[in-house]
């Protein structure tokens, strides 16, 4: 395996028990410190992707094959969901991997303390999820995950539920987290927008069976910037993502990807 890649999904293919195929032959590489966005129309299989290469589900076929098995054990999820426990304090939750680690309490306060300032949230360790906005919480579920320090984050559509200021702004924070901690991100969403402005490359899935059909790499340097956002490059990427996703709306593309991955 090339020393720069993280994760090889190599002809991974998933059949539930009740016959839906939700993936077929999905190839892709995912490079150390990569930023892959994936796009696609509903039940195009990103979240059984994602949930398989977390090993939350198994794959009916193929092989996901990781640069190191340490890397495998260092994965964290972010759902769209933040899910805190409502009876704690944002610091007790973000305590919680660290106490399923079995870390001592001294060393989880230092842990948490420098979380909270990465995410923002150093004066509402105390606070209840009940005091907070979603935007908040979410700053919270991101800092729940990277307590550990995990060098593969998987996100779900963390955004999807917050208002475009909201999310504009959590794009930038997460953009600033990754060039602090340099984690590799696997990062589902439905917004082209957010997805050219995070990713270094997006790939795009077409459904039925759920496939990827074509990967846009976005040679911008990262982390991005407002200039970028109302850049004239910034719409022609958009674009061309907007056309990989219309073909992979239309119901006749069944053909192979268009620009393949390397696999
Ligand atoms: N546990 C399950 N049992 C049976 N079918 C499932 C199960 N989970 C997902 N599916 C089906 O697999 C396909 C892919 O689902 P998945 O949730 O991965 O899609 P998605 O691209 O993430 O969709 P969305 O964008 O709506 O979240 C869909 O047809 C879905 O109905």
């Amino acid at each position: 395996m090339n020393p720069e890649t993280a994760i090889t999904i190599s002809h991974v293919s998933k059949v539930f028990n009740n016959g839906v195929v939700a993936l077929n032959d999905v190839n892709m590489k995912v490079n150390q410190e990569d930023f892959v966005s994936l796009v696609g129309p509903s039940g195009c299989g990103k979240s059984t992707i994602l949930r398989i290469i977390a090993g939350l589900s198994e794959s009916s076929g193929g092989e996901i094959e990781w640069a190191d098995r340490s890397l495998k054990e260092q994965i964290a999820f972010v759902f769209q969901d933040p899910a805190l426990m409502p009876w704690s304090t944002v610091q007790n939750n973000i305590r919680l991997p660290l106490k399923l680690m079995g870390i001592s309490k001294r060393m989880a306060d230092v842990s948490i303390a420098k979380t909270l300032e990465l995410v923002g949230l150093e004066n509402f360790a105390n606070a209840y999820p009940r005091q907070l906005s979603g935007g908040m919480k979410m700053r919270v579920s991101i800092a729940r995950a990277i307590v550990t320090e995990p060098r593969v984050l998987l996100m779900d559509e963390p955004f999807g539920a917050l208002d475009d200021i909201t999310r504009t702004n959590l794009n930038d924070e997460l953009l600033s987290l990754w060039n602090h901690q340099r984690q590799t991100i696997l990062f589902v969403t439905h917004n082209i927008y957010e997805a050219v402005y995070l990713s270094k490359r997006v790939v795009v899935m077409a459904a039925n069976p759920g496939r990827a059909i074509a990967e846009i790499p976005i040679d911008e340097p990262l982390p991005r910037t407002e200039a970028f956002r109302t850049s004239e490059r910034y719409l022609n990427y958009c674009q061309q993502v907007y056309a990989a996703l219309s073909e992979a709306m239309d119901p006749q593309s069944q053909e192979s990807p268009r620009q393949f991955f390397s696999v």
